[in-house]
């Protein structure tokens, strides 16, 4: 696929190859259990993070069945199954220091990473949970990557109404929704009438959970 990108359009991102302390991230208490973790630029080059995964991850359209229709999903998908070797070697790096960082509270590592592509303002994301795995019954925790265009992931407790939470995810932050998040609140990527540019998320999940 041919990307047109300009490194010097983002700003932010840690330089060198070094991820900052994830002790620094802030944890945002929701209601119910839930909870939002924010660090802000610490993914090391996230300029050639965005590049490298524009131009190699095996990105691919979804169509799926919707109110019987089949209908194109808004945003370009990748997916990385557990022991798959991932795209560029500071995501294998970043989902080890999660794991680290963040596998004592959890149970168990990061084992499954997934990539979207969000070309422009027109891709989204709607309204809905991780809740397949361990998502549906227990807490379980997705740290997410995003490098490209600032997106707003939205957040709101489960069976509807405005969004009580927008996160402006930037180049290089990260983004761990934990405790029961997945199962009591929903979030989402709105579609923006701005002209934005193209943003690429890298999610990190346990096993099982989607
Ligand atoms: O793009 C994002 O940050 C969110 C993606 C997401 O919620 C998902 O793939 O389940
Ligand atoms: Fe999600």
């Amino acid at each position: 696929m041919t990307v047109v990108f300009q490194g010097s359009l983002f700003s932010g991102g840690a330089g060198g190859g070094r991820f900052g302390g994830l002790a620094r991230a802030r944890r945002t208490e929701l209601a119910d259990g839930a909870w939002v973790e924010v660090l802000r630029c610490w993914l090391p080059r996230p300029d050639e993070v965005f590049e490298h995964l524009a131009e190699h991850a095996p990105w691919r359209e979804e169509r799926r069945e919707m109110y019987e229709r089949v209908v194109g999903v808004p945003r370009l998908l990748a997916h990385y199954s557990e022991g798959a070797v991932l795209p560029h070697p500071l995501l294998g790096r970043a989902r080890e220091a999660l794991s680290a960082h963040y596998g004592p509270e959890l149970g168990e590592p990061f084992r499954t990473t997934g990539l979207c592509y969000y070309r422009d303002g027109r891709d989204s994301v709607a309204w809905h949970g991780d809740r397949f795995g361990r998502g549906a019954e227990r807490d379980t925790m997705v740290a997410i990557v995003s490098v490209g265009e600032p997106r707003v992931l939205a957040l709101r407790p489960r069976g509807g109404g405005a969004a009580v939470v927008r996160l402006a995810l930037g180049h290089g932050d990260l983004v761990v929704m934990g405790g029961s998040c997945q199962r009591t609140w929903d979030h989402a990527v709105p579609k923006t009438a701005r002209a934005v540019g193209p943003r690429i998320s890298v999610q990190f999940r346990p096993r099982g959970v989607a």
